[in-house]
């Protein structure tokens, strides 16, 4: 998936362009960028702003529109005039998802948008947003009224939707109990999404809301659905951020959001493999990604349930934990020890045409014999161990997959391993279907 950022060059890298790069990174998508202003900043002071021509701009979005299939775009700081026409004339007749930061002052006061340049923001970008996201500071500002107790939010956010945005989110609106809001209003219908407010100032949270919004309806989730997402990745990101410089802290996304975004998408696609449920065995399926230099099977990410076979189609029963599989994360651990860029397993139903798949598709291939288990294996209850150690020990390279015939009582068995999930999965596409 692509997604373009438009919007300013921050050099410290909380907000803007670079922020959205290390966001939609972390959520494995390609981030495209367009500058439309270079600024100096940190986490304590705002400097200046220093905005591209008219000129570079088109030439920026012209040269990215000639190559790259975009899945949706987020605009952030547009700063004047000049800028916000050349957005307005290159995406005006774009067809997906477009989602409006209204940027207009920095967490540490520098001005973002010019003042003279409010009517044309209110005009050209406003119409071109799917979803526009102001905070409550924003949404006054723009509707030109004070949230009180006639003016709600239903009629700020109304203003903002009468200027042609098509769904409006008020972010950030403080509650009693600790509480902090966000009031949607859709075409025909409003809700409101609350949670814990976290105590931390912070530089990005704004940036990453909608940078999360645009990635989720880029790949076809509905505005409800997109905007649970963002607020909890945005949770996720303040509550995991980071003093860095000496001002404000900056937020940032966990690696372990990585880990199961990675594995998550290629369960999703694993389910979507054409004839899959052929390769569910009895004992079912799981699909597991481990941290680097994992200890045990808690350090293992795995579905807390199975993938499970329904008729002629396969469906993810249960939720991604850490430690939600014993047995491929088990194997897992084994091939991770003499191999620690190996961080990704499945296990799939033993079949002589899948094994003679693998073969011809030159992965390589490792097995052990479950019969010539010794005893006291079987006593500890180690046989995974020691059959994936047995095999490995005869195989002179990394192996791809690792299987056994089955024992008395005991199903057969294939285990894909890889680096990472989507090498898993390019492995599975080789020897299925
Ligand atoms: N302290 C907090 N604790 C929990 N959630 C928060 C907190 N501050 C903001 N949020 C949530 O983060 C999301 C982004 O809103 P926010 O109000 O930070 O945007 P913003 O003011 O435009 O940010 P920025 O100034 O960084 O651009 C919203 O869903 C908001 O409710
Ligand atoms: C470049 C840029 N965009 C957005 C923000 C808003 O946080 C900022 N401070 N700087």
């Amino acid at each position: 998936m692509n997604i373009l950022s438009i919007g300013g060059s921050d050099p410290s890298s909380g907000a803007g362009i670079q922020s959205d790069i290390r966001m939609f990174s972390a959520l494995n998508t390609y981030t495209l960028t367009v500058i439309t202003a270079i600024t100096s900043q940190n986490t304590s002071n705002f400097g200046i702003v220093e905005p591209v021509s008219s000129k570079m701009l088109k030439k920026q979005l012209e040269s990215l529109f000639l190559d790259f299939k975009i899945d949706g775009i987020k605009i952030g700081m547009v700063y004047n005039s000049k800028i916000i026409k050349v957005i307005y004339q290159q995406l005006n007749k774009l067809k997906i998802p477009i989602v409006v930061d209204p940027v207009i002052k920095s967490t540490t006061g520098g001005k973002l948008l010019e003042i003279n340049a409010v009517k044309d923001f209110k005009k050209y970008i406003i119409p071109l947003a799917t979803v526009i996201t102001p905070n409550k500071d924003e949404a006054e500002f723009l509707s030109k009224t004070k949230i009180s107790r006639k003016n709600t939010p239903k009629i700020i956010a109304k203003k903002i939707q009468d200027m042609g945005a098509k769904n409006v989110v008020i972010t950030g609106i403080e509650g009693r109990n600790n509480k902090i809001s966000d009031f949607v209003l859709e075409k025909n219908t409003k809700y409101v999404i609350s949670g814990e407010k976290i105590s931390k100032i912070n530089h990005g949270s704004g940036c990453n809301h909608s940078a999360a919004i645009v990635y989720s309806l880029a790949k076809k989730k509905s505005i409800k659905e997109s905007l649970y997402f963002a607020r909890k990745f945005t949770y996720d990101s303040i509550k995991n951020a980071k003093k860095i410089g000496k001002g404000v802290l900056i937020t940032d996304i966990q690696s372990e959001d990585k880990i199961k975004e990675d594995l998550s998408n290629a369960i999703n696609r694993f389910t979507e493999i054409k004839g899959i449920y052929k390769n569910i065995p009895e004992c079912q399926t799981n699909f597991v990604f481990s941290k680097q230099k994992p200890k045990s099977t808690k350090d293992v990410l795995g579905i807390s349930g199975r993938i499970v076979k329904a008729e002629k189609r396969v469906i993810v029963a249960g939720e991604l934990k850490y430690g939600g599989s014993k047995h491929v994360a088990t194997a897992l651990l084994s091939m991770n020890k003499k191999y620690p860029q190996i961080c990704s397993a499945i296990n799939l139903k033993y079949q002589k045409t899948t094994i003679s798949k693998i073969k011809k598709s030159k992965l390589i291939v490792g097995s052990y014999d479950r019969s010539l288990e010794p005893k006291d294996v079987k006593i500890k209850g180690s046989t995974i161990k020691w059959g994936i150690n047995f095999a490995i020990k005869n195989s002179k390279n990394i192996p791809d997959v690792i299987y056994h015939k089955g024992d008395f009582g005991k199903e057969p068995m294939i285990i894909v391993f890889g680096k990472t999930p989507e090498n898993v999965l390019k492995k599975i596409l080789k020897i299925t279907g």
